[in-house]
């Protein structure tokens, strides 16, 4: 098969685009994982397809599936991506406000450059059930044994679930062990992207996240929402808070529960390609 791509990324989460506007998706979960491998295929944290809406309303639907071959209801950073793709396909303009259909529902985007993209994410779902948590009631903190440790996490879902952990120094060792179970645990039945965030200031939060399905990330954007919507709970934060991962800083806003939550940042091109596989 000989499949175009673009490969694009955002703040280091990087990502192979693939153009279905005018056919079906052409890939299975075996060639997702050949096109993942950056050894003998490409390389990606995620896949995103860029197709026709099944929402009317929306203007574009994208899939996202992990480099293990598994399927997403949402990316943070892809979605960024996704604007500066349709912009550079003469599909969307700088200044725009547009909204677009991920596997969980939509989201708007605007551009505000042709790499600075500002998405509104839809509010944060709190509910353990639609998460899926293993939990009684709703709380802004839950006890859970993680190999042994008894952690406190917060958790909820940006369309994907996702499990917060405030940690003091982000650079403990014991994080890169504990980052896998988290992402498995069996109180999350579809697994949960897990986040380690410290905190420096009201407004400044440091972030490091083991993705569902990818693994240690450069950048993860929901889990960049879900670090930030879990500390302003907690009125940790402020409205308006920077989260630096190790590839760069978004800004997210959010005023609380039941608004919907902002999220800013870059989305980059690194080169166009075609997949021989
Ligand atoms: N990198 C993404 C999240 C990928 C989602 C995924 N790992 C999952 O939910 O399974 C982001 O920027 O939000």
């Amino acid at each position: 098969m000989a499949l175009p791509f673009s490969k694009m990324h955002g703040i280091g989460n990087d990502f192979v685009m693939v153009d279905c506007r005018h056919g079906a998706f052409p890939l299975d979960a075996e060639q997702i994982r050949a096109i993942a491998d950056r050894h003998t295929g490409v390389g990606f944290d995620q896949l995103i397809s860029i197709e026709p809406p099944r929402d009317g309303s929306c203007a574009f639907y994208y899939g996202i599936w992990n480099a293990d071959g598994t399927p997403s209801g949402q990316c943070g950073n892809g979605v960024r991506c996704v604007a500066a793709w349709l912009h550079r396909a003469g599909e969307l303009s700088i200044g725009e406000l547009v909204r677009l259909e991920s596997p969980s529902g939509p989201v708007s985007v605007r551009l505000i450059g042709p790499n600075e993209v500002t998405v509104d994410m839809g509010v944060p779902m709190l509910e353990p059930s639609r998460i899926p948590f293993r939990a009684d009631a709703t709380a802004d903190r839950y006890a859970i044994d993680v190999g042994g440790n008894v952690l406190e996490i917060g958790s909820l879902s940006m369309g994907n679930p996702h499990a917060v952990v405030e940690v003091a120094d982000l650079q403990a060792p014991a994080l890169y062990r504990l980052g896998p179970l988290l992402t498995t645990h069996e109180r999350f039945p579809e697994g949960a992207n897990a986040g380690f965030v410290q905190k420096i200031d009201r407004g400044q939060l440091r972030l490091r996240v083991h993705e569902r399905g990818s693994g240690w990330t450069l950048a993860c954007g929901t889990g960049a929402c879900a670090a930030m919507a879990v500390l302003r709970l907690r009125d940790e934060v402020d409205e308006r808070v920077k989260v630096t991962l190790p590839g760069g800083t978004l800004t997210i806003d959010w005023a609380g529960p039941g608004h919907t939550l902002w999220m800013t940042g870059p989305a980059d091109f690194a080169f166009e390609g075609e997949w021989l596989g």
